[in-house]
């Protein structure tokens, strides 16, 4: 069954639900006619156990596309709130009124349960590699070299139709145009533009040029470029653009957690965001949030406000309790449109509401933006601000977990210190600025030629952690040689002058024992590679 087949099978499951709980609401409106002459506290009792249910109507039929019963349920509800407020209106004609629409309800419900009419909604895919259009020979020549070291797939253009030709055949990851190479760098822009607005969805570009006033800028937006880059070319940059681009596409799926105690709805909100490539997990029992936290690592946590035995302020708050979850956005998902309530659940713990019922688009868009924040902010604060590698707290941290995990699967880990040979010379000979553009590069490549689920921090100035899980030694090795050579073959360009850097590295095999212990066995091979020689790997022995 398709995810758009799923959330129709809810739908159903959802409409035999409210078919059957329609006739116990209007039992418990009946049931009001004897509250009128109840004494206060009985008929209060009555009152807000029927505004709970009209409550979580209100809330759960809009998501199920039944728009009109959830705006029915939703003004009953406020009668309800009304009357529990100022107990005086409570009157038998008030009640007369109240009871002849909640009798509509069934009426509204089969007017709303046609056939679900959303249209079914697309995961991102992945294009074919990086176009560029540059035929100018040294900036071709600079550009191949940095795509060829740092393994990215390129084909080139040198005719603006052919370009064009390709790209209706296949998006490309991304594209990089010379603009100077065309007589009129207008011209190409507008050309951009009416190609962009032929695409399903904008084609991530990086323009290369020698102007650098605003209008350039303006134009190269309105082109639909995310990135601008003046000459002399700085391919630094342009990689860790061209990166962040593709990284986006490959990153990790976001995840939430959704807390609601109305499964069939928090099921719907679930495939709603599995279907826009989300990982969702459901928490049923709130007894087990920390568990579930330490296990799932949300971005975001989606809680429901009104929940028995614990609310979702409670909730928000026990989670406040623990240091490790401090930055998690939570997000109240919930029917209260009283913007005192609100204020109030926020007051207590918590980051934001998004109101029920809302539409499947929007709590998609809703939920993507703030994990998406949140997951910005995460790396802000755990990652070096030059590499956007982890900082040295932080690998010694993730070290330390695969180090656990390793012990429960079994598989090895790696551990490799590696830093860059006479790096004072580089400060020295070409100034700090330039030696800052050497620890980025070999960070990118770093992050360019390593698996998505192996760790690279930045241990010192010069000096890089990595953390290679489920890698014997000898593999780890390999892996380094190969990254060694493509850093010695990655040329460097200061004041006119081209230079290359190498590195050296030492590796060692985590395993039972603590983690400085393994980090100066890496440390020791590292010594003995840079007494060997230096521009080389090493492997500890004891
Ligand atoms: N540009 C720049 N330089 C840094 C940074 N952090 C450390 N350094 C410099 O890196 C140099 C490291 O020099 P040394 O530890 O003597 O080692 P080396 O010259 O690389 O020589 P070997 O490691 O023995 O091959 C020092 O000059 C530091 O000032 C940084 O963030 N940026």
């Amino acid at each position: 069954m398709d995810l758009q087949q799923q959330l129709d099978a809810l739908r159903l499951a959802y409409l035999d639900n409210v078919k059957q709980q329609l006739p116990q609401l209007q039992q418990q409106a009946n049931a009001l006619t004897d509250a009128l002459t109840m004494a206060a506290s009985d008929a209060h009792e009555l009152l807000i156990a029927l505004r709970d249910k009209l409550h979580m109507l209100a809330g759960s039929a809009g998501t199920f596309n039944l728009p009109e019963l959830g705006q029915a349920a939703k003004a009953l509800e406020q009668q309800l709130k009304h009357w529990l407020a100022q107990p005086a209106s409570f009157t038998p004609a008030a009640l007369g009124d109240f009871q002849q629409q909640l009798q509509q309800l069934p009426l509204l419900l089969s007017a709303d349960a046609g056939p679900v009419s959303q249209s079914r909604s697309k995961a991102l895919t992945g294009g074919s590699g990086v176009y560029v259009y540059c035929t100018e020979p040294v900036l071709s020549q600079q550009l191949s070299t940095m795509l060829d070291i740092f393994g990215y797939r390129h084909q080139w253009f040198n005719h603006l139709e052919a370009l064009t030709a390709a790209i209706s055949q296949h998006s490309p990851d991304a594209l990089i145009i010379d603009l100077d190479m065309h007589s009129a760098p207008m011209q190409c822009m507008q050309h951009l533009q009416q190609l962009q607005q032929a695409q399903p969805k904008p084609l991530p570009v990086l323009l290369i040029s020698a102007q650098n006033d605003f209008h350039s800028y303006l134009s190269a937006v309105r082109a639909g470029a995310v990135g601008y880059f003046v000459k002399p070319l700085n391919t630094t940059e342009l990689e860790a653009r061209l990166r962040q681009l593709l990284a986006s596409k490959e990153r990790e799926p976001f995840k939430v957690m959704l807390v609601d105690d109305d499964q069939l709805l928090a099921q719907h909100y679930a495939l709603v965001l599995r279907q826009a490539g989300l990982l969702v997990e459901i928490l049923s029992e709130p007894a087990l949030i920390f568990d579930s936290l330490k296990r799932f690592h949300p971005d975001v946590i989606l809680l429901d406000v009104n929940m028995p035995f614990c609310s979702g302020p409670e909730l928000a708050q026990l989670v406040r309790l623990q240091q490790a979850w401090l930055g998690v956005p939570i997000i109240y998902l919930s029917s209260e449109t009283d913007t005192e309530q609100q204020l109030a659940a926020l007051i207590k713990a918590g980051d934001d509401f998004i109101t029920k019922p809302i539409t499947d688009t929007a709590l998609k868009v809703a939920v993507f933006a703030r994990a998406q924040r949140a997951r910005q902010l995460a790396e802000i604060m755990t990652r070096d601000s030059l590499t956007g590698l982890l900082q040295h707290a932080h690998i010694k941290e993730r070290l330390a977990l695969e180090m656990l995990r390793s012990e429960r699967t079994g598989l090895p880990v790696a551990v490799v210190m590696l830093d860059i040979d006479h790096f004072k010379k580089v400060n020295d000979n070409y100034g700090h600025l330039v030696g800052d553009q050497v620890i980025a590069n070999l960070a990118n490549l770093l992050k360019q030629q390593l698996r998505k689920t192996d760790l690279v921090g930045r241990y010192g100035g010069e000096e890089f952690l990595l953390v290679l899980p489920d890698c014997p030694q000898t593999r780890a090795v390999e892996v380094v040689e190969q990254i060694r050579q493509r850093f010695a073959a990655l040329p460097f360009s200061a004041a006119e002058q081209q230079f290359f850097c190498t590195f050296s590295a030492g590796i060692s095999q985590a395993g039972c024992g603590a983690v400085d212990m393994f980090i100066d066995q890496a440390d020791q091979a590292l010594y003995q590679a840079k007494h060997g020689g230096r521009n080389c790997v090493k492997v500890f022995t004891p």
